[in-house]
């Protein structure tokens, strides 16, 4: 968790702590001084800057990028949006700097020329409401811009933890968002990952206290990436049992157990409940298929749910499978919506010894909240951890920026995916990639956070969407890019600029970072 996710009374509370250390304006100074160094490097020489400003503090942000922008030789224009004069004390203070080095300021956007570069600096952390007026009007003219557009800490519209619209009028569609202070959840998840483009993170060299919540990254999953000893055979990485595949559903079953499978478990077992289930996976011949049902407590991860159905049989299946309270349990899918409809059950839950994982698409987690789907969406985070304590699992929280939590109340968000996910299939393919890697014997949060990663990875740099069986298969050859760049690494100290697939990384650097740092960086 090196990226962390403040939550804007975190930041309000740096804000304040700062305020009795610092001389007033010093963290806009910086901001300001940031903002400009960045976008210079976008810049030609003399480019031309148009910067829209609120009257608040982000727009004091803004008057003070320009101000440094101008001094570097850049032709910037302001435009002051929502009121006459700011309002915020640092940004008049910034305003007025900006008069006194004789920066031009206008009062709309429309008769402007061309620029380089528009910026949005109308709204940050501090616009909680849906955008109207004159800050509505700009924000359609920024959007239409056929320019690079910059958003400073936030998309104006956007509620900065959420990645919602506020009231669900649309905000500013940036190329970039560079974020102050903490990165956002917002910039990560539903509508934000869109309107937030390319995330830049400024510190302002001010220390943060360590939050509950981050981006999934490699300190989060690099276990999974080192290299498997010498010494070793198939008993040694596990054996999984996958529980599904219903008349008529029995691919979800085939998809997840193939991943779990492709991933590493050293076996996996799949016991189908059709009454008509092959006998044979001829795509994949090394799947044992079970002909009678498994001893379940002797495996060592199990996944319920992929195409299991919600019949009798079903039910009683998964009531098996909670009742091995010893052995690992991912459930998914069908088994969720049993979860759903039988609350007593996930009681039971409550009382495993062995780690539970839930994993639930926004309609299955809303489902399990008795909540409306929209209500989930909302706040993903919230109603992560809120369905963690109710059930005592790690959930994961699926969709555009999966939320994982854990009933310790730790929440991450993943920074990988795409829309090339968007496909029949592929959540069945990240059930079976966790029972992998918890087979394995990885920990609990080693073979949550590492899978979801890098089912999200393994899809990223896709255009078309991934068929869920294709995905297993690029997330396993991610894997192995991984792990023999990280031997690389590690036999040579260091290693030249290298390429793992598609995913371009920097030396000492297994994975394209989800954040670009910029100004000072403290770590
Ligand atoms: N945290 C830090 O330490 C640092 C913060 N910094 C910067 O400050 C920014 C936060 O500044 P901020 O608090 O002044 O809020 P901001 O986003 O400018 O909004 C201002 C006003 O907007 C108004 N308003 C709200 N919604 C609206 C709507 N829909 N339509 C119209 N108006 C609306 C609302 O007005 P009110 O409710 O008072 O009427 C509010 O007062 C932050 O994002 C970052 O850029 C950095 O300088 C460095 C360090
Ligand atoms: N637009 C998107 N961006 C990122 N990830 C996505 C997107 N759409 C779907 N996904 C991911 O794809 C998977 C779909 O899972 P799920 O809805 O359970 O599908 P299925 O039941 O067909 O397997 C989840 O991991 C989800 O996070
Ligand atoms: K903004």
């Amino acid at each position: 968790m090196s990226i962390s996710l403040l939550t804007l009374d975190d930041l309000r509370d740096v804000e304040r702590r700062q305020a009795s250390v610092l001389e007033s304006g010093t963290l806009m100074e910086r901001a300001g001084q940031d903002i400009a160094s960045r976008l210079e490097r976008e810049l030609p020489p003399k480019g031309r800057v148009t910067i829209l400003c609120g009257t608040g503090n982000n727009g004091g942000d803004g008057f003070t990028a320009a101000r440094c922008l101008k001094a570097r030789g850049h032709d910037v224009i302001c435009v002051l949006v929502g009121g006459d004069e700011p309002k915020a004390e640092d940004a008049k203070r910034a305003f007025a700097a900006w008069q006194a080095v004789g920066g031009k300021t206008v009062r709309e956007p429309d008769s402007l020329g061309k620029a380089d570069i528009v910026v949005d600096a109308m709204l940050g952390i501090g616009g909680d409401r849906p955008i109207r007026g004159e800050i509505l009007d700009a924000t359609i003219w920024y959007n239409v811009q056929n320019s690079l557009k910059v958003s400073i800490d936030v998309p104006t519209g956007l509620n900065a933890e959420t990645g919602n619209w506020n009231g669900r009028i649309q905000g500013c569609r940036s190329d970039m968002t560079i974020a102050l202070l903490s990165a956002h959840a917002g910039l990560f998840m539903n509508e934000g990952r869109d309107a937030a483009g390319h995330v830049c993170l400024s510190e302002l060299d001010v220390s943060i206290p360590l939050p509950l919540q981050g981006l999934i990254d490699e300190a989060d999953y690099g276990h999974i990436l080192e290299p498997r000893p010498h010494f070793c055979h198939k008993g040694t990485w596990g054996t999984a049992a996958i529980v599904g595949g219903d008349d008529g559903k029995i691919g979800a079953a085939i998809l997840a157990s193939r991943a779990a499978l492709r991933l590493g478990a050293g076996r996996v077992k799949t016991e189908f409940l059709a009454s008509d289930a092959p006998a044979v996976d001829p795509g994949c011949p090394e799947l044992m298929i079970a002909e009678s049902p498994l001893d379940l407590a002797s495996f060592s991860a199990l996944v319920v749910g992929p195409g299991m159905g919600t019949g009798e049989k079903s039910v009683k299946r998964l009531l098996d499978a909670i009742h091995c309270e010893d052995t690992p349990l991912v459930l998914d899918a069908d088994a969720l919506t049993i979860l759903a409809e039988k609350p007593e059950l996930q009681e039971e839950l409550l009382t495993r010894r062995a780690m539970t994982v839930l994993t639930p698409h926004p309609l299955e987690a809303a489902k399990l909240l008795r909540n409306k789907v929209e209500e989930v969406q909302s706040n993903r985070i919230f109603w992560a951890r809120e369905l963690a304590l109710q059930t005592g699992a790690a959930i994961v929280l699926k969709g555009t920026g999966t939320v994982v939590s854990l009933r310790s109340g730790h929440a991450w968000v993943n920074p990988t995916g795409s829309a090339a996910l968007a496909t029949a299939g592929t959540g069945d393919v990240l059930s079976g990639m966790i029972g992998s890697f918890i087979a394995q014997g990885y920990d609990l949060t080693t073979a949550v956070l590492g899978a979801v990663w890098l089912h999200g990875a393994a899809a990223q740099c896709a255009t078309m969407p991934v068929l869920a069986d294709e995905l297993s298969s690029r997330a396993a050859t991610a894997l192995g890019m991984l792990r023999r760049a990280k031997l690389r690494w590690a036999e040579a100290g260091s290693d030249p600029l290298s390429s793992v697939g598609t995913i371009a990384l920097q030396p000492g650097q297994l994975a394209p970072a989800p954040v670009e740092m910029i100004g000072k960086v403290r770590h």
